[in-house]
């Protein structure tokens, strides 16, 4: 894989597809991580005299405009970081983003409009995608992989423009593949693998690789009740991927076998609705025992005494691998089980590994140091399916 440095920037035209798919509460980015992770390849290429191209996704808007997921929020953040002006284009690949590419010069960065306003980025199409990619290949001459967070994916910007233009990977993607393949080749044991969060069919997937891999998984967040109720449970109203309940009872049978002990919350809370997330209104939840979650309600995050077993298997781990928050960190009343995690990481002596957007946001919202982690990755599916062995869209696109 060829890095920035291979490549001769001064004065060409270069496509940066970053990951800069932050948190918003309406126009306010609640975390920026994302934002600083990719500012030192932008900064690098601003020094060398090229015209800075960035591009991203936000979030999961349908293939069309849709001023929820604009990115000019971020375009003045990236400005603030980089302590330049970031000219934002209103589109993608249409007049604004081609007048604000001819505008730019050397040493100039602008930022295009959200990637996944035209339905061609992520497109299972494969003409549909390439003709997408063909419009942003007219906007550069050489293309730079840097959004580790999104190399998961076979979306145009990510796995099609590279094929049209000469590319390299960012500093970003180096850093980040440099400490997951730690987790790939002699991994210190015990090695426990801790997963939440609500991308649920993304994401159970892994779990036949890492029943090979680690000798332990804690399942928490919106994950853990398809297994709570793959093994016979009710979970009244909470987050469940029912297609998946065979799939799940099948991991559960193949870690006995294998002798990986599987841990699964035994308490959670629970609340009648999803929480507002914008007034943080208390939601006034009840913890209650896994056997007894009652049918018009759903779990937001795990118990007390879900807390307290987590924490106990992850204190004597060597490694320790993160992905997904324990609960609806977002609102007050559901973030402990997330910081009881966060906290038996920092204290215990493993390598620890947090990958993801919100669970490395969580992290920092919650107050915690990134310092006392081993590492936060911007990637969560994307570590996820590294660590899986899997070939990258994202990453094969970028090789020679
Ligand atoms: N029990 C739950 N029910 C619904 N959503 C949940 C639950 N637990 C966690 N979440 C949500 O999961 C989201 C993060 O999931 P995900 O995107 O998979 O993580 P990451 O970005 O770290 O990879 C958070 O916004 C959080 O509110
Ligand atoms: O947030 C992301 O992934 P993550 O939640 O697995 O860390 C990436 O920006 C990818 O977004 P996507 O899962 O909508 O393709």
């Amino acid at each position: 894989m060829k890095t920035i440095d291979d490549l001769q920037v001064a004065g060409k035209r270069v496509f940066v597809r970053a990951d800069l798919n932050v948190p918003l509460d309406g126009e306010t980015i609640t975390d920026d991580g994302r934002i600083r992770a990719a500012v030192p390849t932008i900064a690098k290429l601003v020094q060398a005299g090229a015209k800075v191209i960035v591009a991203s996704h936000l979030g999961r808007p349908k293939g069309e405009p849709d001023p929820r997921f604009s990115l000019a929020p971020v375009a003045r953040r990236l400005g603030e970081l980089l302590g330049k002006e970031v000219a934002f284009a209103a589109d993608t690949v249409g007049d604004g983003a081609r007048q604000v590419v001819d505008g730019l010069a050397d040493g100039d960065v602008a930022l295009l409009e959200n990637l996944r306003f035209n339905a061609g980025e992520t497109s299972k199409d494969d003409a549909e995608r390439g003709a997408f990619a063909d419009r942003l290949a007219a906007l550069a001459d050489l293309y730079v992989g840097d959004g580790f967070g999104a190399v998961h994916r076979k979306h145009a910007s990510v796995y099609d423009l590279p094929a049209r233009l000469p590319h390299a990977a960012g500093d970003l993607i180096a850093a980040e593949l440099n400490v997951l393949k730690q987790l790939t080749e002699n991994v210190k044991r015990p090695y426990a693998v801790v997963l939440g969060g609500a991308k649920v069919s993304d994401k159970l997937g892994v779990i036949g690789h890492l029943l090979e891999k680690a000798d332990r998984i804690l399942i928490g967040g919106g994950m853990a009740y398809t297994f709570l109720k793959a093994q016979g449970h009710e979970i009244g109203t909470s987050l469940l991927q029912e297609d998946q309940i065979p799939a799940v009872q099948e991991y559960l049978a193949r870690a006995k076998e294998r002798g990986v002990e599987f841990v699964l919350p035994v308490d959670v809370l629970v609340a009648p609705e999803f929480p507002d997330l914008k007034t943080k209104a208390p939601a006034n939840p009840r913890a209650v025992s896994v056997a007894e979650i009652p049918a018009d309600q759903q779990g937001l995050d795990i118990g007390p005494e879900t807390r307290k077993l987590y924490a106990s298997k992850l204190t004597d781990a060597a490694t320790v691998f993160w992905n997904g928050p324990m609960g609806v960190f977002e609102h007050p009343d559901f973030a402990e089980g997330t910081k009881a995690v966060a906290q038996a990481l920092v204290e215990s002596p493993a390598f620890t590994v947090v990958g993801g957007g919100d669970s490395a946001a969580a992290v920092r919202i919650l107050g915690f140091d990134e310092k006392a982690f081993g590492h936060i990755s911007t990637g969560g599916g994307a570590s996820l399916e590294y660590l899986e062995g899997k070939t990258l869209p994202g990453l094969a696109a970028l090789e020679d």
